[in-house]
């Protein structure tokens, strides 16, 4: 049963229409991502959510509520944004207090108290925003949003401003948080690397329209259609006619093929290819070899097309500039247009 669901939302700012029929449903506890590039209508979706836009057609519900016309700050939704958007004058314990004196609340202190120990703030109580690191006043922002008890959490590039470290760190503390409180979360980037590590379902956003959801998994693997190849996991895709340069005794049907750079294999050129029907094979030669963390990239040349090939970096097994190579890439593995 799904828990949050929007259903054909369409949204346009004078003659740009940028959502367009968009529907997509969660289910309670899901953690969805939106990724797509920079101007696909991410934020703008989700502020529809939150009510901060008014759609122009479509309905929002969550847990079999109708909300598409309620006021934002009756949506019982929480909303983090990437600047977080702390009040700089008032301590990280009034920043947390604060939704809840607004909506007088009962048991104020208590709940706060509760949220710095789950956040792990302790200590941070009278501290202002500009004596916090950037991870702390992201957890501030966390805990201001949760501690109001939301039915959904938005989450817009919270991460993105953080270096590349205390995201990875912020990444893990994220999604423990969300599995602990057990929140229905949409998760906005355009990270294709963070939406895979954090969500249960990816929607991957183009011009308004959702272009696939799946898994990180499926998504990875089986690709809709080409501009989800270009978007996701680094394939080489080649048009039909560069795939017949480079296969010559394979008779494929379809505009493009795309493959994935660790499934092409590769071998010494002076040794033998075992004959395998569910590959194709090729000879090639290696033109340009980097390492990136643990794994080795070769470009390589075969037929005159330009392939990419992923391996995990090993020193018995490496190949140089210039040399020859046997390739064989697993015909299962390929996805065709
Ligand atoms: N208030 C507005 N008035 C007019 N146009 C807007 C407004 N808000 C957004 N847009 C336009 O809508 C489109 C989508 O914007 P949106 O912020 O939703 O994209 P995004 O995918 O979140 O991008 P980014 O990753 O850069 O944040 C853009 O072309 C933007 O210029």
């Amino acid at each position: 049963m799904s828990y949050l669901n929007i259903d054909e939302v369409s949204k346009s700012y004078h003659q740009n229409q940028v959502l367009n029929d968009v529907s997509l449903s969660l289910k309670q506890g899901e953690f969805a991502t939106l990724l797509g590039q920079s101007g696909c209508g991410k934020s703008t979706l989700l502020r529809s959510i939150a009510g901060l836009v008014e759609i122009d057609k479509g309905a929002i519900t969550v847990d079999g509520k109708d909300i598409t016309n309620v006021e934002p700050r009756n949506r019982e939704i929480g909303m983090v944004f990437q600047s977080y958007a702390l009040f700089p004058n008032m301590t990280v314990l009034d920043n947390i207090a604060f939704g809840l004196k607004m909506k007088k609340k009962k048991n104020i202190k208590h709940k706060v108290n509760r949220m710095i120990e789950m956040m792990d703030l302790c200590g941070k109580e009278d501290s202002y925003p500009h004596e916090l690191s950037g991870g702390q006043q992201q957890r501030v922002a966390l805990a201001r949003s949760l501690v109001l008890e939301p039915k959904v959490l938005l989450l817009d590039e919270p991460l993105s401003a953080l270096d590349a470290k205390i995201r990875k760190n912020l990444q893990q503390e994220l999604k423990r948080i969300q599995r602990e409180f057990q929140i229905t979360t949409i998760f906005v980037t355009h990270d294709q690397e963070e939406a895979m590590t954090m969500s249960d379902t990816i929607y991957i956003m183009n011009e308004g329209n959702i272009v696939q959801s799946g898994t990180p998994s499926d998504i990875y693997t089986s690709p809709a259609n080409s501009f989800v190849a270009k978007f996701i996991g680094n394939y080489n895709l080649l048009s039909i006619e560069k795939f017949h340069q480079m296969i010559k005794k394979e008779e494929l049907v379809g505009k493009e093929v795309a493959i994935r750079p660790e499934v092409i294999e590769l071998i010494s050129g002076s040794k033998e290819m075992p004959n395998d029907e569910k590959k194709w094979t090729a000879d090639g030669t290696i033109l340009d070899v980097s390492m990136i963390g643990n794994v080795l990239r070769y470009e390589i040349d075969v037929n005159g097309v330009l392939l990419h090939a992923d391996h995990l970096h090993h020193r018995d097994n490496m190949f140089k500039q210039g040399d020859h190579v046997k390739v064989a890439i697993s015909k299962s593995e390929c996805v065709v247009f």
